[in-house]
């Protein structure tokens, strides 16, 4: 009966699915909601690597909103493309970025984080391709991984000659832990699927995209025989002081932010970095 009259909010079905956009357009976040689970699907799609810039943050931003007003049953977070889950952020929203612009878009990247880290229904991460640095935080945020084999994940930051924000540490250390992490950030370290389930930061591996998407799926029979308001509530005391330390310091971290990227030598080192993705290829 809830379930229903929670789903009705949704715009039409169609083929037991209801296509959702908060702008009324499918942009860079499309999100499907199953009709018979209220399963929602939030697909990235900004060709050709999920890089997040402030457009993809603004939009999924306002999805995240959406499915906590129009009471969804769960999250997939995913990505339309097999090979990237996401890139990360968008290395020109931090290179010769403007002041205006990029005060934008951190607000936008702790936004979506607050909101995905601390959402009510459940949260998959199916991670159907490599995730560095903002992309595994975006994993990271929920409270599950599958993870495709063959691919990479991890906070790579240290390697770009920037540093992981506190927010993205503690999201990283909720789930390997203290020493695993310290590790892992001081030498930027990529992990393949096969070494990311060995230290637990991801819980499945998939064949592919469609094993993974319905390795997801099963993550939410979990909580069949649980009250939805216990699982919820129990999420939000586990999460919640992490979530403080930023919402209490959003200003402080955006000025750090700001103050970190401006430098003439990480502007440097971006710069360098952005030239090298250009002559690379990863196989
Ligand atoms: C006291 C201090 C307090 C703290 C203060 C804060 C400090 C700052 C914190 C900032 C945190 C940063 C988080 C980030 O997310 S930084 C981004 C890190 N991302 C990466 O390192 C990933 C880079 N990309 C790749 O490794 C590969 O592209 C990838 C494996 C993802 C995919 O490989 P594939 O071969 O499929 O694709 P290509 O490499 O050919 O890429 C296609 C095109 O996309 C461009 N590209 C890729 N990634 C990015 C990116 N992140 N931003 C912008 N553009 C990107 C790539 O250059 C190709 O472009 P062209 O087609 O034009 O060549």
């Amino acid at each position: 009966m809830f379930l229903r009259s929670a789903l009705s909010l949704w715009p039409l079905a169609r083929n037991g699915t209801r296509s959702y956009s908060s702008t009324g357009v499918t942009k860079l976040v499309a999100v499907t909601v199953d009709d018979q689970t209220g399963i929602a699907t939030v697909n990235l799609q900004r060709p050709p690597v999920n890089s997040l810039n402030l457009e993809l943050l603004t939009e999924l931003s306002s999805s995240l909103t959406d499915l906590e007003k129009n009471k969804s049953r769960g999250i997939i977070l995913k990505s339309y493309s097999d090979a990237v889950f996401s890139a990360g952020i968008d290395i020109l929203e931090m290179y010769k970025c403007e002041e205006e612009r990029v005060t934008l878009f951190w607000s936008a990247l702790q936004e979506v984080w607050i909101k995905l880290y601390g959402h009510f229904a459940p949260t998959v991460a199916c991670i159907n391709g490599h995730a560095p640095a903002g992309g595994c935080l975006l994993a990271l945020s929920c409270e599950y991984r599958v993870m495709v084999k063959e691919k990479t994940i991890g906070l790579n930051e240290t390697k770009l000659g920037i540093v992981a924000p506190q927010w993205f540490i503690a999201s990283l250390v909720n789930i390997i832990g203290q020493r695993q992490s310290e590790v892992a950030l001081t030498t930027g370290k990529m992990f393949t699927t096969e070494e990311a389930l060995r230290i637990g930061l991801v819980d499945e591996m998939a064949e592919n995209t469609e094993d993974a998407f319905s390795k997801s799926l099963e993550f939410f029979k979990k909580f069949k025989n649980i009250s939805p308001f216990a699982r919820a509530q129990t999420k939000a005391f586990i999460r919640e002081s992490t979530i403080q330390a930023l919402v209490k310091n959003r200003e402080k971290d955006l000025k750090m932010f700001i103050n970190e990227i401006r430098k003439e030598n990480v502007q440097k080192g971006l710069g360098q970095y952005l030239e090298s993705l250009k002559k690379r290829k990863v196989s």
